[in-house]
Parts: C-alpha cells; structure tokens; sequence
C-alpha cells in the first residue's frame, strides 16, 4: 500500500498593516524554504490594511474583524482605560474565527493587539501553536514601537545594535519562547527608515525559516 501524501500544513496569518511580512509567507509556501503549506486564511482588526489586498490577490481567505463594534456593546465603566470587556469579548470571537478555520498553526505577522487568555486558552485548547514576529532580540525590547526605540537609543549612544525574532506568543507579550532569532546592527544607519529597511529586509527571510521550524516541530510530534 502506498504511504498516503501528507496534506499542506494551514496556515492562519493575522495582520494589521501593509503585510509584506505576508507577503513573504505567501511567496515561500510549497518551496523548499517552507514546504507543504498553505496560508488558508489572513484576519485583520484594520480594514485598511494593504495585506488584505496581499491575500485576495494570492486567492487566500480573508477577514476584517475590527475593534469598533466591541467597544460601542462594551463602553468603558469606571474609566477602565484599556477596555477590558470589549477587549475580551472581541478576542473570544477572534478565537472562534481562527479555530472555524482549523489552521496548524496561527502566525502573527505585524498584528497589533495584545492577546488575551479570552484568545490564547481556546486556540492552546485546540493545541493551534501561536508565533509572532517581534523587531528585537529575546528579552530586550517589548510591545509596539520597537524599531523606532531602538533607534532613538541608537542616536543617544546607548545601542549599536538590535535584532529580530520570531516566538512562540504567551500572555507575557512579546516574553514566549524564540523559535529563531538575529541580531542587527544599526550602524552605518542614517536615519529611522534606513534602519526600518534593514530591519524589513532580514524579518522576510526570518518569517519563514521561523513559521517552518514551528510546523517541523509539530510533524515531529505527529501533529500537523
Ligand atoms: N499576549 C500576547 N499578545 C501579543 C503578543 C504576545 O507576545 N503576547 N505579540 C504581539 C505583537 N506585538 C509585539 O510583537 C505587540 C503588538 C501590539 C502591542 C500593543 O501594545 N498594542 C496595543 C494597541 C496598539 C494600537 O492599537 O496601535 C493594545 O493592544 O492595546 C504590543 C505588542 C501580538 N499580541
Ligand atoms: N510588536 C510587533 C511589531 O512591531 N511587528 C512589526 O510589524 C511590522 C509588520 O510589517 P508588515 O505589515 O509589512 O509585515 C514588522 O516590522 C514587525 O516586526
């Protein structure tokens, strides 16, 4: 009896801007730099992101799943600053959106929202691994607007380089597990967008190698 062709690997991307880490993701599946995969879905909390158009061109499902809605249901109470309830409401759904998709795994490429356990308990319940791309070393810069306090520190002579990684996403925002990361030296940069280029450049070929890391180590285990 012949041995039965695995399936491709699904892939769920979530995004939140020009997506041309997506992009890569795009281009590389069914080559030998990510093998066997396919992106069955990207999702978006902004409508205007372009890599929702990256996704309709490449005939790939795609989804708006914005903010405003939860925030109009849940209005603020008590001068809770960051929505709470609305926060959570709309990450359980976001859960809902991602499982109904039954993706492998679930990769953040530029997507800027903190998760909560309202997303991360249903996706780990399905045993979906989650990554991110984050433009810093392990453990060095957190949250948004990274690249921007890497240069700042770069131009008060407090950092001569910086770097990026792709990790595995736990409630501790951008503190799970490196998959794979590098370092980048910021000199020789002139200004915030040389260094933003440099910085695009190397997270394209990274985003893959890291996405293909994730699944290899989930078909080692049978999983996907
Ligand atoms: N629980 C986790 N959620 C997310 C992680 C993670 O590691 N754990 N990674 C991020 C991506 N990310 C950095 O890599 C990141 C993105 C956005 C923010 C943030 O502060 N977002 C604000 C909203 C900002 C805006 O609307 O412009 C917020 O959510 O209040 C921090 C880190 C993906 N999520
Ligand atoms: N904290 C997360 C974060 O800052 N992510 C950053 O968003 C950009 C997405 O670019 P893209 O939309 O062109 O792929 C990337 O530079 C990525 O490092």
């Amino acid at each position: 009896m012949s041995t039965p062709t695995p399936q491709p690997a699904r892939i769920t991307v979530l995004i939140s801007g020009s997506g041309s880490n997506l992009g890569a993701l795009i281009s590389a599946c069914n080559t030998p730099a990510l093998p066997r995969a396919r992106i069955t879905h990207v999702i978006s909390d902004r409508k205007d992101a372009y890599g929702l158009t990256r996704a309709a061109d490449a005939s790939i499902k795609t989804t708006y799943h914005g903010i405003v809605p939860y925030k109009k249901k849940y209005p603020d109470h008590a001068g809770k600053s960051d929505f709470h309830d609305a926060r959570r409401a709309y990450d359980a759904d976001l859960a809902n959106l991602v499982i109904a998709g039954t993706p492998d795994i679930v990769v953040c490429a530029g997507f800027m929202r903190i998760l909560t356990p309202s997303f991360l308990d249903p996706v780990k319940a399905q045993a979906i691994p989650i990554i991110n791309l984050h433009p810093s070393k392990p453990g060095d810069l957190i949250g948004a607007g990274c690249i921007q306090r890497a240069w700042d520190e770069f131009e008060a002579n407090k950092r001569t380089e910086t770097g990026i990684m792709i990790h595995y996403v736990v409630e501790e925002v951008d503190m799970g597990e490196p998959i794979v990361h590098e370092t980048i030296s910021i000199q020789g940069c002139t200004s915030l967008s040389d260094l933003e280029t440099r910085i695009h450049e190397r997270e394209h070929s990274l985003i893959v190698k890291g996405t293909n890391s994730a699944l290899q180590k989930l078909s080692k285990h049978g999983k996907a």
